[in-house]
């Protein structure tokens, strides 16, 4: 039946739905907005990492493809959760006690594809995209290399044996 032909009894009805329909509508926001005040808890695996004392693990990000190891560095519960939920590695940095989004500063972010722990749980394992250069490697290490374990043990002393990619001047005030 068309709107048109309901019979003019039902009329008067009508305007009355209009602000049930505003309450529904406000219950409905508010509902929202009550349960995104609510504090999410957090997800029970971040209890599965053995921290040490400190509240830490290391976690070592290592590139897809290549499996290079680029760096190492160190994740607190936060920062795994924000890794997790940004899909982009998060780290603690122990030197400024704070969240450190890798790539702030120098726009060489990791994009993470894989999250792993290792058999005793105390280290955590990113398999990462590390951006850096419009082509080519990425750059992880602040000294502008592409991993920064550049250094190599040869004979009596430790040898560069990557070249620097980016100039740290650049994109490090
Ligand atoms: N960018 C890096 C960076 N990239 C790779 N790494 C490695 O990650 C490790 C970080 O673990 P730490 O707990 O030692 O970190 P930290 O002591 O807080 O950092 P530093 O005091 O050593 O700079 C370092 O030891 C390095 O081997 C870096 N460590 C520090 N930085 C600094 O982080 C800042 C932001 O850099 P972007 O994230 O690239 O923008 C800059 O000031 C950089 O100098
Ligand atoms: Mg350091
Ligand atoms: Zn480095």
């Amino acid at each position: 039946m068309a709107w048109q032909t309901l019979p003019t009894t039902v009329w008067p009805v009508l305007p009355g739905t209009v602000p049930v329909l505003r309450w529904f509508a406000h219950e409905w926001q508010h509902a929202g907005e009550t349960h995104a005040l609510a504090p999410p808890s957090p997800p029970s695996w971040l209890d599965d990492v053995a921290w040490d004392e400190r509240g830490l693990a290391p976690a070592i990000a290592q590139e897809a493809g290549s499996k290079d190891v680029l760096m190492v560095a160190w994740m607190n519960r936060e920062a795994l959760l924000q890794t997790w939920a940004r899909g982009q590695a998060v780290y603690w940095s122990r030197s400024r006690q704070r969240l450190w989004h890798k790539g702030e500063e120098s726009g060489h972010v990791q994009t993470v594809q894989d999250i792993r722990l290792d058999c005793d749980r105390d280290v955590i394992l990113l398999t990462v995209r590390q951006e850096g250069q419009p082509s080519g490697p990425g750059v992880a290490c602040h000294t502008g290399r592409h991993s920064c374990f550049f250094r190599q043990l040869d004979g009596d002393g430790w040898a560069t044996v990557e070249p620097v990619l980016v100039d740290p001047e650049r994109v490090y005030k």
